[in-house]
């Protein structure tokens, strides 16, 4: 007997483009959401956005996050407690918004996303990755109900945060190669519809790399849709599969072994191009990688993210430890071996 079944969850509204940020209530209108929202915003954005966000709703309550943590969440879920918000709006990076899609889902309400910053594809995914001591928690949780993506907004926003969204985006050829090996090798479910749309979604941003310029709004166009597309991808796969695999492992130990050093996507990007060595050889596209993350001015070595040559090797050699993924680092590199391609790729 046939007995597969899909869930597929996916934002029902997804507004993207110059000044959007106007039409925020109305898009809230149209999901048939009254009642006041909880604003879960980080101290930058709310300063930017913040007030132009809260005029739109009546009686809105606001809380502020410092930094992604189980803490934070908790924080959140107890001000919602008190405020009995409807839905929980989230405004900022990745800090606020994986920090409200996690209480969102613990208070059984919706939340729409609001981002600040096209830095990576979680503002738009049903995962939320939450750092805890030595280990990092990506969880399932409801995507946002609605994407309000205001480019220029975005824009505005460091240029190194949207180069860090493309770098998330690029990493998607390996985290696709990483899921098919663990499909080949571990019988791992796999997704075609995923799996080539997060290929496709990271072969349109390496065409439209020309496009991808300092204070240009048409870059935030660019990577901000490619972040809904990828983030579309997890959502159909009902994992993080298509956009995560060995290169994120090492960019999670990075943020362990040197934290606050780099972006989480500039971290994916540099780690893409030794597994991606690591999949195809001398021979296979590390180059290509190395190449699409320098045309638009992210990081490519070790040097470049701000982390010692050291620290990255021990990323590399222990990245296998903290998640049970089957990849191409699953059973782990010795050191030798990381420093020889580290080296060959030119990372350290
Ligand atoms: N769900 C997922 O798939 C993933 C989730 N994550 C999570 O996301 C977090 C990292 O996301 P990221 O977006 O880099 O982090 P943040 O939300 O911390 O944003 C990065 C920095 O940019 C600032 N900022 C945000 N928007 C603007 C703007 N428009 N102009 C100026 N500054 C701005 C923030 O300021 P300030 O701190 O003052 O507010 C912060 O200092 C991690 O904590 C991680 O847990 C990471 C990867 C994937
Ligand atoms: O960053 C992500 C995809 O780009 C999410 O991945 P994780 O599941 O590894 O947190
Ligand atoms: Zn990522």
């Amino acid at each position: 007997m046939f007995e597969k079944s899909t869930w597929i969850k996916l934002p029902r509204s997804v507004l993207l483009g110059h000044g959007v940020l106007e039409d925020l209530g109305a898009a809230v209108d149209d999901l048939y959401l009254p009642g006041r929202p909880l604003v879960v915003t980080s101290p930058t954005p709310n300063e930017l956005a913040g007030d132009r966000v809260r005029a739109q709703f009546d009686d809105p309550a606001t809380t502020v996050v410092e930094e992604a943590s189980f803490e934070a969440v908790e924080n959140v879920i107890e001000v919602a407690e008190e405020v009995d918000p409807t839905f929980l709006l989230a405004l900022g990076g990745g800090k606020p918004i994986d920090t409200a899609k996690m209480a969102a889902e613990h208070l059984g309400i919706g939340f729409v996303s609001v981002p600040t910053a096209a830095s990576h594809d979680g503002i738009v995914s049903g995962r939320s990755s939450i750092p805890e001591g030595d280990t990092r928690h990506s969880v399932a949780a409801d995507p946002p109900l609605a994407v309000i993506a205001d480019t220029e907004l975005l824009a505005d926003a460091p240029w190194e945060l949207t180069t860090a969204g493309c770098a998330d985006i690029i990493s998607n050829y390996t985290a696709v190669k990483d899921w098919r090996l663990a499909r080949r090798l571990r019988n791992v479910e796999y997704s075609e519809y995923a799996g080539a749309l997060s290929e496709m979604t990271a072969e349109l941003l390496v065409a439209n790399a020309d496009s991808i310029k300092p204070g240009l709004e048409e870059s935030s166009w660019i990577v901000a849709k490619a972040l809904v597309s990828s983030g579309v991808a997890m959502s159909i796969a009902g994992s993080s599969r298509p956009a995560s695999g060995a290169e994120h492992l090492i960019s999670h130990q990075l943020d362990r072994v040197a934290p606050g050093k780099a972006l989480h996507g500039h971290q994916a990007g540099v780690a893409s191009i030794l597994t991606e060595y690591l999949h195809g050889g001398e021979e296979g596209e590390w180059r290509s990688i190395r190449d699409a993350l320098a045309s638009i001015d992210a990081p490519t070595t070790a040097e470049e993210l701000g982390v010692t040559d050291a620290e990255f090797i021990e990323a590399v050699t222990t990245a296998h430890e903290i998640r049970d993924r089957y990849t191409i680092l699953s059973g782990g590199v010795t050191e030798e071996a990381a420093i020889e391609v580290a080296t060959a790729t030119g990372i350290i």
